[in-house]
């Protein structure tokens, strides 16, 4: 996690840097399955359809977009909890769809997954002892009876609980409480990268702030490698290093944190941002917002070209309607080489060549969202980088 006083590259990384998690194109689609039997595929769900990452060791990833994006899913390909349909994942420079058996069963201690809602995820006939010694005989961390002992203290002391906690059940915890308890099961084994799935989003605001401390400073502690899957903005913007934003099973903009909430640049992360509440009531009067018409498209449907032509203010015709964006590094001055946006129009957005077309409140129908001058609309959104900062509320 960045933190003011070390900064880590804000960009992709580049040859000779120490990535621990490779994932290119990885695709993860569901069978649609009809019949008495459930034996004809009529269909598939895209769920993650194309994804290019790359994590360094060290590094914490935020992964956001809406729910049903495919956030999740992509998160249990990486750990080849979900096979990919497609695609290759190296972790630590290893192909993880090569491994099998042992292997892959040793490989996982080195990839752990901490989940969003900590009750769901732990027994509740289990101690919080037996929970944490769990994974770690799997593993066979626990031969010596005494030195398991002396590491369920540590696991405890470090996710801050007190000792006295192991011959609890996860119901006698607090929602807080609980996700540390999950937190320490990950670290039971000695992991490399945790995926975080929603990891705060089940618990109070106030608890938030100190789980994701406790996060960060696992990772100092620990040396630990973070995937953070979220919806949040905010949450993301505070833990992460780089962000990527998904759309319908695809990422449509990366960027350093900071880079990418001072000047989102793809129209779905734009909306996103510009949906945030901003405190001061004098900014939020005045600032821009921009209103998506129409819904998410089903995954089992996605829009050809552009995935989000549908929504999109700068939808021009053809282009978007057909060609599908790749995610690529964007021309703009000031922006760095680092920030990829996957936007046939992005620069032309930005320059304000290209206005967003005027749409009624009221519009619902995606496809009416058009250059009508019939259409009264009360949104338009921002068509400069400077004003779409002025809607960077985080
Ligand atoms: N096992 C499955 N079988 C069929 N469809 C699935 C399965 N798992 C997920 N999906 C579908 O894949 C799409 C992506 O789901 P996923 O849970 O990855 O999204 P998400 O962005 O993590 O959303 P959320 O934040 O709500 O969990 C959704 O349409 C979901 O219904």
């Amino acid at each position: 996690m960045a933190t003011e006083t070390e900064s880590r590259p804000a960009g992709s990384p580049a040859d000779g840097d120490d990535v621990l998690l490779r994932v290119e194109g990885v695709k993860v689609h569901f069978p649609i399955k009809r019949g008495v039997i459930f034996d004809k595929t009529v269909g598939y769900v895209y769920a993650v359809d194309g994804v290019d990452l790359a994590i360094r060791r060290g590094e914490t990833y935020g992964l956001v977009g809406e729910s049903g994006c495919g956030k999740s899913t992509l998160g249990r390909a990486i750990l080849k909890l979900e096979p990919p349909t497609a695609g290759s994942v190296h972790f630590d420079g290893v192909d993880v769809a090569s491994l099998q058996g042992e292997e892959l069963r040793r490989k996982r201690r080195e990839m752990q997954m901490v989940f969003q809602d900590p009750l769901s995820s732990l027994d509740p006939r289990q101690s919080v002892e037996s929970l944490l010694l769990e994974g770690m005989k799997a593993h066979g961390l626990a031969k010596d009876q005494a030195a398991a002992t002396r590491r369920l203290r540590e696991l405890l002391t470090a996710v801050g609980l007190p000792a006295k906690s192991l011959s609890k059940y996860p119901h006698e915890f607090s929602g807080g409480q609980r996700q540390r308890i999950g937190i320490a099961r990950a670290l039971s084994v000695d992991p490399k990268l945790i995926v975080a799935d929603e990891p705060v989003s089940a618990l109070d605001v106030s608890v938030q702030a100190q789980v994701i401390n406790l996060l960060e400073e696992l990772q100092d502690n620990f040396g630990l490698t973070y995937l953070v899957v979220a919806h949040d903005l905010a949450v993301v913007k505070h833990i992460s290093d780089r962000v990527g934003v998904m759309y319908l099973g695809a990422l449509v903009e990366e960027a350093g944190a900071d880079d990418l909430y001072a000047a989102p640049l793809h129209p779905y992360t734009r909306a996103l941002m510009s949906a945030v509440p901003v405190p001061d009531p004098v900014i939020e009067d005045r600032r821009e917002r921009i209103l998506l018409t129409g819904d998410l498209p089903s995954p089992a449907n996605p829009p050809s070209g552009c995935r989000f032509h549908t929504r999109c203010p700068w939808r021009q015709p053809t282009r978007c309607d057909t060609d599908r964006p790749e995610l690529r590094t964007v021309q703009i001055e000031g922006i760095p080489a680092t920030h990829r946006v996957a936007c046939h129009y992005v620069e032309d957005i930005a320059s304000g060549a290209i206005a967003a077309h005027r749409v009624s409140a009221k519009a619902v129908d995606p496809t009416l969202v058009q250059s009508d001058p019939s259409l009264d609309g009360s949104l338009i959104g921002p068509s400069s980088i400077g004003e779409a900062t002025s809607a960077d509320p985080l």
